[in-house]
């Protein structure tokens, strides 16, 4: 049995007990709120829920969803910490994000195995995560001292100028997919610009944000200053009513973002919104067919297809389609499946079993409306014995398929790959475009032009050109359409979280009437 983390100081023994931690063996014991720098249990509740190993089925942890009392107590310390951390200057700040950015890279591999742990990722994703995480607080470390307003000159020698300010106790409400990661990518910039957060994880996946919780406190962030509640949809509730809150980022489903803004909307607080996609790969005929096939298996199976901007419906011109369905299905026979911890698995269990249903019922659904099940997308038993009561399933490719099918039109959310055929760039700009959605897209071609072209007419937030994928910290992703608005990553998210101030200043005699 092995706790799942332990104190500050304690960091080296986590870091060596993780190390060594194998599948089926994590209980959690420990406290999993965060409140005034330290773990604390919730003043009161709301209910349960209980969080799984994905990999093995097991209950690590039932949670107390916290209720409204222990949100307000977060609300307030973290009210609190804002008061100093919004009076210190941008390189102030920066030191203790830079701090926070190097623990986190030195714990690498802790993180990363708990993130597999609780999400069901392959350790060598969770690592990228991990990656991508402190390279954000690093990111923002470096945009902190640079935030700056302007002088502007007016009549008479007056002037004005403006001031960057932050906005206050933000909230950060996240998805199960990415829990470091989004912890991190909401987290980085709302410090950066003097804010303090409070921070719900999904509560399928609890663990880490903890983590990040006690690495900010150990990196010199004041007490409340990055706080943690756990719970579902009514703690969420609590958090974004709670008239103290100046700001929701969320990360999660468009029904629940329409949510979110509702509550948001009474409370006049700007919110940022990242849902949900169905976003579409278009790969031409003067393509490298290589790398397309690479794009498209990236585009669709990374962390078990659980990712908002995959790429899922891949349209392919059809000169090219056998010898593309050939190679896909190749490449995809060859992921190993399996047990997430292990080096060479590339794809681990979905997050759990009624998603696992879920995502199989898109399937059956798909075959009875004529969709071809060309490989896969059956329930999946790995051979080792602590691993058969997981929530595996094998990659699915999908051909056959049509713009009005289901699994063409919803998002899935799990290795399900819907092959679509077309004729040329005009007809498949507008099939790509005919959604709800505008998360993503991608195109694969050695065509310049037309690669620019095509970029352009898409109705995306994120247009990627011959990969898929890629999130460096230095560029904004966010939605259009109904997969949201405001952005993360990116110099421009500064502006989701801060406010602007103008200061007029006379340098005549007031003129009255
Ligand atoms: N665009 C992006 O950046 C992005 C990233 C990851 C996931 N997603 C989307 O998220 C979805 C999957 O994640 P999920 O199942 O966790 O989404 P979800 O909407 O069910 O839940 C997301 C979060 O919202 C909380 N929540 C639920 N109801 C709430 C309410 N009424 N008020 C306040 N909070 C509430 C949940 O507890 C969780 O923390 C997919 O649609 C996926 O596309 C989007
Ligand atoms: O799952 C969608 C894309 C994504 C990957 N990592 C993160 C982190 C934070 C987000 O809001 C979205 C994503």
């Amino acid at each position: 049995m092995f706790l799942c983390a332990v104190r500050p100081r304690q960091a080296s023994l986590f870091r060596s007990v993780v190390a060594a931690m194998s599948t089926g063996t994590f209980v959690l014991l420990q406290p999993l709120n965060y409140r005034g720098g330290v773990r604390v249990e919730p003043a009161d509740s709301c209910g349960t829920e209980k969080a799984f190993e994905p990999a093995t089925g097991r209950v690590i942890a039932t949670l107390q969803c916290s209720g409204e009392k222990e949100v307000d107590l977060a609300v307030k310390n973290s009210m609190l910490a804002f008061k100093s951390w919004s009076q210190k200057s941008g390189m102030e700040r920066a030191q203790v994000l830079l701090e926070a950015a190097r623990m986190i890279k030195e714990q690498k591999d802790a993180i990363a195995t708990m993130e597999t742990i609780n999400n069901g990722k392959s350790v060598f994703e969770a690592r990228q995560d991990v990656d991508t995480s402190w390279q954000c607080l690093e990111y923002y470390a470096g945009l902190a001292a640079s935030m700056a307003g302007e002088h502007i000159q007016l009549p008479g020698g007056s002037f004005g100028y403006t001031r960057r300010e932050p906005l206050g106790v933000c909230v950060g409400i996240g998805a199960w997919n990415y829990p470091f990661q989004i912890a991190c990518w909401k987290s980085a910039p709302a410090l950066a610009c003097g804010n303090a957060m409070i921070f719900k994880p999904s509560p399928f996946t609890p663990v880490s944000a903890l983590l990040l919780a006690e690495i900010y406190t150990k990196a010199g962030a004041p007490p409340g200053l990055f706080n943690v509640v756990q719970g579902g949809a009514a703690t969420g509730q609590f958090l974004c009513q709670h008239p103290d809150v100046a700001k929701v980022s969320f990360t999660g489903s468009v029904p629940t973002g329409a949510k979110i803004m509702e509550m948001s909307a009474k409370g006049i607080k700007p919110v940022t919104l990242e849902l949900g996609g169905k976003s579409p790969l278009i790969i031409f005929e003067d393509c490298t067919l290589e790398n397309a096939v690479k794009g498209a298996m990236v585009a669709n199976f990374l962390s078990q297809g659980q990712v908002c901007c995959n790429g899922t419906r891949v349209f392919v011109q059809k000169t090219i389609l056998d010898k593309f369905i050939k190679e896909v299905v190749e490449q995809t026979e060859k992921i190993k499946i399996g047990d997430p911890l292990l080096e060479d698995t590339r794809m681990g269990p979905l997050i759990n079993e009624p998603h696992l249903e879920r995502v199989l019922g898109f399937i059956k659904s798909a075959k009875k409306q004529g969709a071809t099940v060309l490989y896969g997308g059956k329930p999946y038993v790995p051979t080792d014995p602590k691993l058969k009561h997981g929530f595996y399933m094998t990659p699915c490719i999908l051909t056959d398929c049509t713009d009005d099918m289901t699994c063409v039109r919803e998002e899935i959310f799990g290795p399900v790959m819907s092959i679509l055929s077309f004729e040329n760039e005009e007809e498949v700009l507008e099939r790509a475009n005919d959604t709800i959605y505008g998360l993503a897209a991608g195109v694969f071609t050695r065509n310049i032009q037309r690669a620019h072209r095509v970029a352009a007419q898409l109705q995306v937030g994120t247009c990627y050109i011959n990969n898929y994928n890629v999130s460096p910290v230095e560029l904004p992703f966010g939605g259009y359409k109904k997969s949201g608005f405001g952005r993360e990553n990116g110099r421009v998210t500064i502006e989701y979280y801060s406010q602007l101030k103008t200061v007029y200043v006379e340098m005549g005699d007031v003129e009255s009437f």
